[in-house]
């Protein structure tokens, strides 16, 4: 098989710069446990700057941050409002029920994307005998429905609404600095009436490992006790913490060529008659497409594997793309050249 592999599996693939590698070596580092480590310290504090935020804290992974947010909003045996296709009614084992003892009541959107008028409806009516909602968790950008972005004025009706409704809302912003990019606002804008919200370092911005929850000061303090329960209690962390930082300064500004890429690929197998797709869903560094009579994308994945690509697949029938600082312009075209070759069955 080829030598060389693009990995356009997902963002999650993507290495450490140089610069994080040497920021690593060098970390200051104290037990994080007793809050004494000062590269972790640094890190939630300019995070949570940065999201105009009281605190932040620092976890492994964006689930972790995820259901740790979720835990802290709901009780058990209440019900959680979500999207169809989001990470953590798909990707994230169950954790909603398993953990936080709650139900998944889920809400298609146009293309991912919820409004308020979609979620209204779904919220518990305030009668004894029904289980009542106890969060409304969001994700932007959205993953699975190819990367798209919901914008702040969508968001300020369900803010509005959530807040009439004594509903906290969460969002699953793995891949936030990538919507911020496309919809050209702040990080701070585009979250600020989020109860919490959650950003990961090691996807797009590059990060070996690590995410982050930002929220109010008594938030924060609680999650610090749930990430504990988790066994989220890290040490020297700050061996980490040195290449988020490095993450977070450096790495946001770089996401539009990302994007481009994805356009690239994305309009490139717009052009073969056998792909199906919509170019509107393509708004980020995620594209996600059918093949005309193809119900399983296994084969394809396999036969561009063995040419030197690999893809991922967002459902049996969809291949999926993501683009990243480790696949340059020159990758993704020579990847559209081989998937041009694959799909016309030469
Ligand atoms: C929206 C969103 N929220 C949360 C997570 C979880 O992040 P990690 O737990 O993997 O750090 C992911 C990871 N997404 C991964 C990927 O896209 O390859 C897989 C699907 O888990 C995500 O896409």
């Amino acid at each position: 098989s080829a030598t060389t592999k693009i990995d356009l599996r997902s963002d999650t693939v993507t290495k450490p710069t140089e610069e994080m590698r040497a920021a690593m070596a060098s970390a200051e580092v104290g037990d994080d446990v007793y809050g004494e480590d000062p590269t972790v310290n640094r890190l939630e504090a300019r995070a949570a700057e940065i999201f105009g935020r009281e605190a932040a804290i620092f976890v492994p992974t964006g689930s972790m941050g995820n259901q740790i947010a979720i835990k802290l909003h709901t009780q058990p045996g209440q019900e959680v409002v979500c999207e169809a296709r989001g990470h953590i009614v798909d990707w994230e084992m169950a954790m909603v029920s398993a953990f936080s003892g709650c139900h998944l009541r889920t809400v298609a959107g146009e293309q991912g994307v919820l409004t308020w008028d979609r979620i209204q409806p779904a919220l518990s009516p305030k009668i004894y005998y029904r289980a009542q909602t106890g969060l409304i968790a969001l994700e932007n950008s959205h993953n699975m429905a190819g990367g798209t972005v919901t914008s702040p004025d969508i968001y300020e009706e369900i803010w509005c609404g959530a807040r009439d409704a004594g509903i906290p809302v969460h969002l699953d912003g793995a891949r936030v600095f990538n919507a911020a990019t496309a919809l050209s606002v702040g990080v701070a804008e585009l979250t600020s009436g989020f109860s919490s919200v959650m950003f990961c370092l090691s996807k797009g911005l590059c990060a070996p490992v690590g995410s982050m929850l930002v929220g109010s000061r008594k938030f924060i303090e609680r999650a610090r006790s749930v990430r504990k329960m988790l066994g989220g209690g890290m040490r020297q962390a700050g061996v980490i913490a040195a290449a988020g930082l490095i993450a977070l300064e450096e790495m946001p500004k770089r996401l539009h060529e990302d994007h481009a890429n994805a356009r690239l690929l994305a309009e490139g197998v717009a052009a073969l008659p056998m792909v199906d797709i919509d170019l509107s869903t393509v708004q980020t560094n995620i594209v996600i497409f059918k093949v005309r009579g193809v119900s399983n994308v296994a084969p394809l994945l396999a036969k561009l594997k063995h040419r030197g690509v690999l893809g991922g697949s967002a459902a049996a029938d969809q291949i999926r793309f993501v683009t990243h600082k480790d696949a340059n312009q020159a990758a993704c075209k020579e990847a559209l050249r081989i998937t041009n070759e694959v799909l016309n069955g030469n």
